[in-house]
């Protein structure tokens, strides 16, 4: 990010007000230009200077040249569409919305034809860039195994498959591919999207998605094996306090992402 760089965020929920406090703390000359959510007239506290808006057509006003999206999977096609047709980068965390080819392969055309870019951050995840770069060599098989307390999944269709408020056991409810896991559990499986775009695509990553009774942490673990060698990754991420579905990571990601933006070393 160069120092003129204006951030618009899409979303003020726990992903979204995380990433404000880190960057409030870390990065006080972020210009977070605007605000987005879904219903502008009900109060609540914006950044100093940031304007807050519910209506695409008004982003491009604001001359964002980042755009963040935390905000949902009906969100990313009206606010990444109305970002990138302003020519601003577009950082999506509601990856479930890439189950749809034709969704993606038209955000895709509108990047281009405007010089920008659509972002995806590791969100809750960690090794991706081994993964994306082992994919480079080919791929066998990608497995990707999601547990989370079995409070983290309530409200989805988990309730349907298993006895999630009186599980005595850990339940593995769904097996399948990534596609089908993300588009049937949007709040709890972009993750899928993420590892499946890093590494063999949508439907040929295996996920498994998991309830645990006793955990306190939404655990990932991703083991791949190819021409490149083998990996696993394990990672407890906390839980954020506003939403038990959604990691502290995915917020941590997205500073990463904005930061590697200004800094003159990249990591
Ligand atoms: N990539 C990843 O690894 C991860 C992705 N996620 C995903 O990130 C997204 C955000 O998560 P989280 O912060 O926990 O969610 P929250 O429910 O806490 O917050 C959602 C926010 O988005 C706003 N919003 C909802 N719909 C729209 C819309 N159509 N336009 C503009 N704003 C909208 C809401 O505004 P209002 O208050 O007005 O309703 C609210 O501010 C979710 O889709 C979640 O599944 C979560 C964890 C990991
Ligand atoms: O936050 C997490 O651990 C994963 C998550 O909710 C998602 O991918 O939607």
């Amino acid at each position: 990010m160069s120092a003129s760089e204006r951030i618009a965020l899409v979303g003020l929920g726990a992903i979204g007000s995380e990433v404000v406090r880190l960057l409030t703390d870390r990065l006080p000359t972020a210009r977070i230009v605007a605000v987005a959510v879904s219903d502008a007239t009900r109060p609540r506290s914006v950044p100093d200077g940031s304007a807050l808006i519910d209506d695409p057509a008004a982003l491009a006003a604001m001359g964002a040249t980042l755009v963040v999206e935390a905000a949902g999977r009906a969100s990313v096609e009206p606010w990444g569409m109305a970002a990138l047709q302003a020519g601003a980068d577009f950082a999506v965390s509601s990856t479930s919305a890439f189950v749809d080819d034709a969704l993606l392969a038209r955000m895709q055309g509108t990047a281009q034809a405007n010089g920008a870019q659509i972002l995806v951050p590791p969100g809750a995840l960690g090794g991706i860039d081994a993964l994306a770069a082992a994919a480079t060599m080919g791929l066998d098989h990608v497995t990707h195994v999601v547990t989370k307390p079995a409070g983290a999944w309530a409200g989805t269709e988990a309730e349907t498959l298993c006895d999630l408020h009186g599980l005595t056991e850990v339940i593995t409810f769904f097996r399948g591919t990534a596609r089908e896991a993300a588009d049937r559990f949007p709040k709890n499986a972009n993750v899928a999207v993420i590892s499946s775009l890093a590494g063999l695509g949508l439907d040929r990553t295996q996920l498994a998605l998991v309830a645990d009774p006793g955990a306190t942490a939404n655990t990932h673990r991703i083991e791949a094996a190819g021409a490149f060698g083998r990996m696993t990754m394990d990672i407890e991420n906390a839980p954020l306090p506003g939403n038990p579905k959604s990691s502290a990571m995915t917020a941590l990601n997205i500073v990463r992402l904005i930061e590697n933006r200004v800094r003159t070393l990249v990591i």
